[in-house]
């Protein structure tokens, strides 16, 4: 059954909407290291929440515990309130997508090719359909293509459609993985550091783009060492330290939160209360 949770006011780390993603107590372990301690989040419509934390911290071990990358020691991971089976195709058939940490991309495909290959879950036409290529495989892969240009549309990158990936700039490679992330028409897009690399337009513009995806109905979670990104970006952030969910909130709460800025001492980030109180110091 899925939960329904009331619009807001909501209470402080609640998400609005209806709960899509719900982790519950995930715990993955590697041998004697324990990567992720028994973490619990949920995603609901609507939203777009952050996930961050110091190098080491358990991120991406999460998020490939999300994806049926990694089977959890212990927990679930419920989408529309049923468990996913912890098999990547299946988890992106019932409707989660993402993108990697290093860029994943079909380098000498073109970048329309690459976002019909990420529509392939979607497409009902079956292998002898495609032996045959009768009237329906005909008009699948129209209909396919016909979408797949849309999303270049969508996230910039229409006059490159016939392009290698290889060619293309840095900051575009991360749009076309988002753009064949789209083609799996997710409900919620996982993103592993989407600003990796990127200089400060090319990351404005990607804050645009993930705000352009939540208002098309997608919801997003978002794992960022960028913290200006984040709390700009964000309903919601949850911290991970050592494995463990050390804090949860809107950016503001996070953000001022004293246990987040010691777990971030020798990582300081632009705008946390000491930088402030230090500037106001030195102002005097
Ligand atoms: N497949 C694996 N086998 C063994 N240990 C692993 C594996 N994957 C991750 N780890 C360990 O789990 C811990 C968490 O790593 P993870 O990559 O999830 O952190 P992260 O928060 O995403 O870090 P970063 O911000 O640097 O990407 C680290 O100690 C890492 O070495």
């Amino acid at each position: 059954m899925t939960t329904t949770i009331p619009e807001q006011p909501s209470p402080q780390g609640a998400p609005k909407g209806t709960a899509l993603l719900e982790a519950k107590g995930v715990i993955m372990r590697f041998g004697g290291l324990t990567a992720v301690r028994d973490v619990s989040l949920t995603v609901g419509s609507g939203e777009i929440v952050g996930l961050i934390g110091p190098n080491g911290a358990g991120k991406t071990t999460f998020f490939n515990c999300l994806t049926g990358l990694y089977v959890p020691t212990e927990g679930t991971v419920s989408y529309r309130g049923t468990v996913l089976p912890p098999k990547p195709h299946l988890v992106t058939q019932a409707g989660i997508a993402r993108t990697f940490q290093n860029i994943r991309l079909f380098a000498n495909m073109t970048v329309l090719e690459n976002v019909l290959v990420g529509r392939h879950t979607r497409t009902r036409e079956g292998l002898l359909s495609a032996l045959i290529r009768g009237p329906g495989y005909h008009r699948a892969e129209a209909r396919s293509r016909e979408r797949a240009m849309e999303l270049l549309a969508f996230t910039g990158l229409a006059g490159k459609a016939e392009h290698l990936a290889r060619n293309l700039p840095y900051g575009e490679q991360r749009k076309l993985e988002i753009a064949r992330a789209l083609a799996s028409e997710p409900g919620l897009l996982l993103l592993d550091e989407p600003t990796a690399g990127m200089n400060p337009q090319e990351t404005r513009a990607t804050e645009e783009l993930v705000f352009a995806i939540r208002d098309q109905g997608i919801a997003v979670l978002v794992i960022e060492h960028d913290m200006r990104f984040i709390f700009n970006l964000c309903d919601r952030v949850a911290v991970l330290v050592q494995g463990e969910k050390l804090v949860e909130g809107t950016s503001d709460v996070v953000q001022s939160d004293e246990r987040v800025i010691a777990a971030y001492l020798g990582e300081p980030f632009e705008g946390a209360p000491a930088d402030e109180a230090e500037e106001r110091e030195n102002d005097r």
